[in-house]
């Protein structure tokens, strides 16, 4: 076993480290895992909200040391992106403990990069990939972050003697399917068709299996590696910004938001605080109970109620002073489809002048039409994860963060 937490100095890096969900899992790690000694926040855009590391002010940490470009030490003359070493003091129940955070501006679609980031690191957390559901890039840019990426990261693993990856997956590795059976809160054993065409859900579904297939490969020093995947249900809280489009729709609407989809169709929701804690304990464990938890699933999951996708966002809207018009669909599906597949045509037509890209099409409509909620405590019994975060709690933050952007493009 391993020295104990307050004397390890652990290299973790984190990619998509500046997303929607990777945010939350960096400021997790900086609360709540004792062994930090680096955090290497990985990703294509770096986030503004990096600079108030410096202050410190998120989190109680004091800003010590000069923030510069420094190169992190090239491995074996490959070229290295620019990163931003800060270093902080965090401070932790433990007493004060100095974090060295590296923001790396990279590429996960570029083996030489990753590999540079990569090495060194105790622990990769990949959550670093293109979300597009909306036809906003192309199956092969799709796949070129989310596969190839994911096996960069890998290589990466296996190259530099990097022994412990977890893999941010989906629900839809599983599904919806492409035939729209639903899947009743079900487990990690339930079985179901999981059949897919849209080029996201198939992305998800190869890079979690080339995870799992890497499960036990010998990296660089003989030891093997230790995988496992985590499978968000569909995120909300902080930072979610299909939920900010919902707002601004339902202000441009007149405080209104109309039903289209049947209130009985239930979707599993999760509030980023619990994913992003689930992956710092799945990360921290992985080590203690490698037999058990290598090349496993696991659902994310926590007390968030079960309802239909609209009418679960207006738990966080209605408190912001929208309304949901309709007890039952307000326009016949048929219309719904004939909508949809209008949107395909208006994208594929306007593509040369700009981006058109609605959140109805007839992949989102299937989705938010298909009952697929999970039931399951895998992970509790597998690394002792319980949600950090009540369903009170997780409501209650992501109220105040829709009344604070206000419908603002932040
Ligand atoms: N949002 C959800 O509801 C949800 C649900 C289940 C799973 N997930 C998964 O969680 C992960 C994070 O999703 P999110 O919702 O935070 O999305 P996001 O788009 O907010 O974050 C993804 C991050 O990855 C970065 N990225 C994209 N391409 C990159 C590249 N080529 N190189 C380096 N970085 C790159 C982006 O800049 C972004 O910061 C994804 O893998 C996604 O599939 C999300
Ligand atoms: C226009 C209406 C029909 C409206 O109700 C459409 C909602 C639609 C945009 C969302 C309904 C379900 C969402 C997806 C789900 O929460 C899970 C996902 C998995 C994750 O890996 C990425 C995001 C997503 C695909 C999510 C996207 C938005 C919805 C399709």
């Amino acid at each position: 076993m391993a020295d104990s937490a307050q004397a390890q100095k652990l290299v973790y890096l984190v990619t998509g480290g500046c997303g929607f969900l990777g945010e939350h899992v960096v400021r997790m790690l900086l609360q709540r895992e004792p062994r930090l000694g680096e955090l290497r926040v990985f990703d294509l855009h770096l986030g503004p909200w990096l600079e108030e590391l410096k202050t410190g002010s998120r989190w109680g940490s004091l800003w010590r040391g000069g923030c510069g470009r420094f190169p992190i030490p090239s491995q074996a003359g490959i070229p290295t992106p620019a990163v931003e070493q800060m270093i902080l003091v965090s401070v932790h129940m433990d007493g004060i403990r100095p974090v060295r955070v590296t923001a790396i501006q990279g590429d996960v679609t570029q083996a030489h990069e990753v590999a540079a980031a990569v090495a060194g690191a105790h622990v990769v957390i990949h959550t670093a990939g293109l979300v597009d559901v909306f036809g906003r890039a192309s199956p092969k840019i799709i796949h070129e972050v989310n596969v190839q990426g994911t096996r960069n990261v890998i290589e990466a693993c296996v190259q530099t003697g990097t022994r412990f990856l977890v893999y941010t997956s989906s629900m839809e590795v599983v599904g919806p399917n492409t035939k729209g059976d639903p899947f009743y809160r079900g487990n990690e054993d339930t079985p179901y068709e999981a059949v897919h065409r849209h080029p996201y859900p198939c992305s998800k579904a190869l890079a979690e299996w080339l995870v799992l297939e890497a499960n036990g490969r010998k990296v660089c020093g003989g030891l093997p590696l230790v995988t496992c995947a985590l499978r968000p249900t569909g995120i909300y809280g902080e930072g979610h910004q299909i939920m900010r489009d919902f707002y601004r729709q339902g202000l441009r609407l007149g405080g209104r938001l109309f039903r289209a989809i049947p209130a009985s169709v239930e979707h599993g929701r999760v509030y980023v605080g619990n994913v992003a804690w689930m992956h710092v304990l799945a990360a921290r464990e992985l080590e203690r109970r490698a037999a058990l938890m290598g090349g496993q699933v696991y659902f994310c999951y926590d007390g968030s109620p079960y309802k239909s996708y609209e009418d679960f966002n207006m738990e966080f809207l209605g408190p912001c002073g929208l309304r949901l018009v309709g007890t039952r669909p307000l326009v016949p599906y048929w219309l719904l489809v004939f909508l949809a597949a209008l949107n395909v045509l208006l994208q594929w037509l306007l593509r040369p002048l700009l981006l058109y890209a609605p959140l109805l099409n007839p992949y989102t409509l299937a989705v938010a039409n298909t009952t697929f909620t999970v039931s399951t405590d895998k992970a509790q019994r597998h690394f002792g994860y319980e949600p950090l975060f009540s369903w009170e709690d997780s409501r209650t933050r992501t109220i105040l963060w829709v009344q604070a952007t206000g419908g603002s493009a932040q």
